[in-house]
Formats: C-alpha cells, sequence, structure tokens
C-alpha cells in the first residue's frame, strides 16, 4: 500500500510544484521499487508500489509465471490511476505536495496513457531492459510474489518510451543512486522547457 515515506529529511529535494507524479517502470526485474523508494526518499513524495494493489487473481497468475492480460491489468492500472487522483485531492486540501512517485510496470504506451489521466504532469522513469541482469536479479530475489517465468512475456510485451512522452530512460546496471540523480536531473530540466 502507498507509504509515506516520513518527515522529509534534511537533503530533501522538492520538486517544483507544477510537478507532482513519477512513475518508475519496466520489466520484472529492472529495479523500480527500488529505485522509486529511493526518488520518494529524496524529495519527500509519498511511495506507492503498485504491485500492492494487485486483487488476489492477478498474483496468483504471477505467482504461477502466468502472464496478465489486458483484462486482467485494466482494474489495477484503475487503481493505481485513483490512488494518484486521491493524493492530488488530500494535496488540494492540505497545501502543495510533492505528488506521488509510483513503481509500476506501465509496459505498453495504452497503460501510460491510463496512469497519465491525472490532473498534474506524469514524468515517467524507464528502467532500460538487459535481459541477462534481469534474469539474474530475479533468480537472486527472494520473496517476491512474481515468479521470475513472467520476464519472457514482459521483455516481449514491453514498449519503451517514446519520444513524444516526458520522461527518460536509464540503463539498469547503474548504482541506484546514479539512476535517481538522473531522472530528478532530467525532471527539472524538462519542467524548465
Ligand atoms: N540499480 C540497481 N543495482 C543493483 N541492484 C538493483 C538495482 N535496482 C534493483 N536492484 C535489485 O534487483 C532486484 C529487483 O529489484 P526490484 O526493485 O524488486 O525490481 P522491480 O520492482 O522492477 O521488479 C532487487 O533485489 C533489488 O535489490
Ligand atoms: O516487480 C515485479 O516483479 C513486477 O512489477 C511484477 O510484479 C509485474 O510485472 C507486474 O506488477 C504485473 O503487471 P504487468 O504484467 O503489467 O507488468
Amino acid at each position: 500500500m502507498a507509504t509515506p515515506t516520513g518527515p522529509v529529511p534534511d537533503r530533501a529535494e522538492p520538486l517544483p510544484a507544477a510537478v507532482a507524479h513519477i512513475v518508475v517502470m519496466g520489466v520484472s526485474g529492472a529495479g523500480k521499487s527500488t529505485v522509486a523508494r529511493a526518488i520518494a526518499e529524496r524529495t519527500g513524495a509519498l511511495f506507492l508500489d503498485a504491485d500492492d494493489l494487485h486483487p488476489p487473481a492477478n498474483r496468483r497468475k504471477l505467482g504461477a509465471g502466468e502472464p496478465l492480460t489486458d483484462l486482467d491489468r485494466g482494474p489495477w492500472l484503475d487503481a493505481v490511476r485513483d490512488r494518484m487522483r486521491q493524493r492530488e485531492r488530500e494535496g488540494a486540501r492540505t497545501g502543495p505536495d510533492p505528488g506521488v512517485v509510483v513503481a509500476c510496470s506501465a509496459l505498453r504506451r495504452a497503460y501510460r496513457d491510463v496512469l497519465r489521466d491525472v490532473d498534474r504532469p506524469v514524468f515517467f522513469v524507464g528502467l532500460g531492459a538487459d535481459p541477462e541482469l534481469l534474469a539474474a536479479r530475479l533468480a537472486a530475489r527472494r520473496g517476491h510474489f512474481a515468479s521470475h517465468r513472467i520476464l519472457e512475456s514482459q521483455l516481449a510485451t514491453l514498449e519503451s518510451l517514446g519520444p513524444d512522452e516526458d520522461g527518460i530512460t536509464c540503463p539498469i546496471a547503474l548504482p541506484v543512486e546514479e539512476i535517481a540523480d538522473r531522472a530528478l536531473a532530467a525532471l527539472r530540466k524538462d519542467r524548465r522547457r
């Protein structure tokens, strides 16, 4: 579930008021949750792991290594978008807030269109696809409900960020803090344009 990242640390790097949401996207094992959490800690934004909003049927499928269909994904993506909208409403009541940093695979452009249907700009941080590194990370990952067997279908489904989509794509071999640095620098540049 969405978890406030706690008091804004001294080194917080608040985002411009007009920027609210960041979605860290990519295939299973790319580092979405790890990178999104790091960005949220640095900006004081709310961290939301889209994996926490899957209904039990989706979790069962992913656990069995069965890829989700568009029908499975529809209500889940709506729930993620609704959580972003809820945050906007909360922000309107309590004053400016730094939005949400979401970890969500958002593999296809059509899925990203659902997440863009909110009141604030959405900046995507794409994590690149490096099949060998991904397989190694998933083999080492413990305690996650999704099976490593979904990787192949995820790679086949992935539509990388288009040039007309707001965002940046980073290589996943970089250290987490370096990816966060690049993402935040690109976001600030983007908002100044
Ligand atoms: N940039 C990185 N460098 C090294 N290891 C990473 C990096 N990003 C993530 N990891 C590790 O890879 C695994 C998968 O990361 P995770 O955040 O769960 O990916 P995702 O949310 O995309 O499925 C975890 O064990 C995590 O600690
Ligand atoms: O952290 C992970 O391993 C992934 O995020 C994984 O849980 C899965 O990819 C999606 O949540 C399912 O949705 P998609 O099939 O649309 O990626």
